[in-house]
């Protein structure tokens, strides 16, 4: 061979060499290597000497000749790469899918697997390909090449492997079922910044196998059961169900809602979505139940919220709401909750024991579904009529804001009694009209307070802002000016 010949094939050979995996060895086709050594002698010594990768073994051919690196036969296992005339080499798998059946196309190659521990790579691709990262992708065998030109492939007849699952044909929903039950949920992380006591127990981070009907997205995937570990059902409401949960990567606890049905029209989803818009707008406030996040999945909604201990209905029936001191605290921060909401321009709508939570020491309010606009610019849905006053009764929505301080006053009120409110009758017009019982045990100024807040006519209502420099408080503040 002469000169240029030899370094024609050296350059080939180093295309090669980028092309082509290490360790894709087989040692069925020595004959090739023979010939194309000997010929490339004269010009290829770093493929034969000096090189310290050729080594002498004992290999089934009898040849004894298995040579372990650049250079070796295993760069010209086939046919195909070692065509004389123009060859192709696939330098770039780019995720073309014609650059696959080169792999195996060799009748007599030895199917040989390698594999690379890539522990992530199927809930990498998956969540990639729930994100449509890359709207080229249309498989995840594509998404992989793209991802990692020439690695982890495995030759195995006609199709190419990855960690040992056979990834082609692409269109397969055996195949994607197969892909998703091998993606395992990831194991909660422990949060080292949290104290001792909201640590998350070993028996609580460990993944569990199955929870929620219809927790699959469209697409396989859920993003619910990948990023939080369900611990138990807490609650139901007519709209949702409420979780508590740990996230995999914070460790922290959350409450995860969902809702009941699927939410396929626009109308309904906008409806669900109300709490979210209206928690999102008013932003983070210790006395605000938490807003994380939200999505869809599947059609149904999911609300992802600070986890709470109680509600005061709770509260209440153990027994641990009976004092003024404590009625007057659960006011106090539940008026400024509102004082915020109002401020930011909204209107609650079901201000009620059971809307009210402890959690992470402090009241809050939560459930913002009925929330509305003060202007009006939002159709109202009325909330629990136990708690509603007479104008909203009467479809008179010019003073939302103090719908709210009537609904918190007869929250109030309930607790410190300590019976249900009644939802009709004598009792039910009589609380409308301003009469309030007596209760025995409680201050005339705190019971005064509460008539102030239930005055049949809103516009003497106190707004939140005028409840907050109520004297009652002084003793929480330490100022206060009537
Ligand atoms: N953030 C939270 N932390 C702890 N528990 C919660 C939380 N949110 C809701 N819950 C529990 O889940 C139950 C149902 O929640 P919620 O009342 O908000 O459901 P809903 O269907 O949206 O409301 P509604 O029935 O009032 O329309 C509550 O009564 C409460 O026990």
């Amino acid at each position: 061979m002469d000169a240029p010949e030899g370094v024609c094939l050296s350059q080939q050979l180093s295309q090669v060499r980028l092309a082509y995996p290490r360790n894709t060895m087989t040692n069925s086709t020595d004959w090739t290597v023979r010939s194309l050594r000997d010929d490339s002698q004269s010009t290829s010594m770093a493929l034969s000497q000096g090189s310290g990768h050729e080594r002498r073994t004992d290999g089934e051919d009898g040849d004894g000749d298995v040579i372990q690196d650049f250079g070796s036969q295993d760069f010209f296992c086939t046919p195909d790469f070692i065509t004389p005339v123009e060859q192709q080499f696939c330098v770039d798998f780019e995720g073309s899918k014609e650059n696959i059946p080169a792999l195996g196309s060799a009748a007599t190659m030895t199917p040989m697997r390698v594999k690379r521990p890539r522990p992530d790579v199927f809930g990498a691709l998956l969540n990639s390909a729930t994100k449509g990262c890359n709207p080229r992708i249309s498989s995840p065998n594509e998404m992989f090449m793209q991802e990692n030109p020439g690695e982890g492939l495995v030759s195995s007849g006609k199709n190419v492997e990855m960690n040992g699952l056979d990834l082609f044909p692409p269109n397969s929903r055996a195949r994607l079922s197969a892909l998703r039950r091998r993606v395992q949920s990831p194991t909660c992380l422990k949060n080292p910044f949290l104290p001792a006591s909201d640590e998350v127990s070993p028996a609580q981070r460990r993944p569990k196998a199955c929870g929620l009907q219809g927790n699959v997205g469209g697409n396989g995937l859920s993003r619910y059961r990948d990023d939080f570990h369900e611990v138990q059902e807490i609650g139901r409401g007519c709209f949702s169900r409420v979780y508590k949960t740990v996230n995999r990567i914070d460790g922290c606890f959350y409450a995860v809602k969902r809702s009941h049905r699927q939410l396929r029209q626009d109308s309904e989803r906008k409806q669900a979505l109300t709490e979210v818009q209206a928690l999102a707008a008013i932003g983070a406030h210790r006395n605000i139940v938490r807003y994380h996040t939200a999505w869809f999945e599947s059609d149904y909604l999911y609300i992802q919220m600070e986890l709470c201990e109680c509600n005061l209905s709770e509260l209440r029936a153990d027994g641990k709401l009976s004092l003024e001191r404590s009625l007057i605290d659960v006011l106090w921060q539940i008026t400024q909750a509102l004082s915020v909401v109002h401020t930011c321009g909204l209107a609650h709508l079901d201000v009620k024991p059971d809307n009210i939570y402890f959690g992470n020491g402090a009241f809050k309010l939560g459930d913002f579904g009925r929330a509305t606009r003060l202007d009006g610019t939002i159709q109202i849905e009325e909330g629990d009529s136990r708690y509603a006053s007479s104008e909203i009764l009467n479809d008179d929505y010019s003073n939302l804001h103090k719908a709210d301080i009537f609904a918190l006053g007869a929250t109030m009120y309930e607790l410190s009694r300590g019976l249900p409110l009644p939802s009709s009758g004598v009792q039910f017009q009589a609380l409308r009209q301003g009469k309030l019982a007596l209760l025995p045990g409680y201050s005339l100024p705190y019971q005064l307070l509460l008539k102030d807040m239930m005055n049949p006519n809103a516009k003497l209502r106190p707004t939140a802002g005028d409840l907050l420099k109520h004297s009652i408080f002084r003793k929480i503040t330490g100022s206060g000016d009537k």
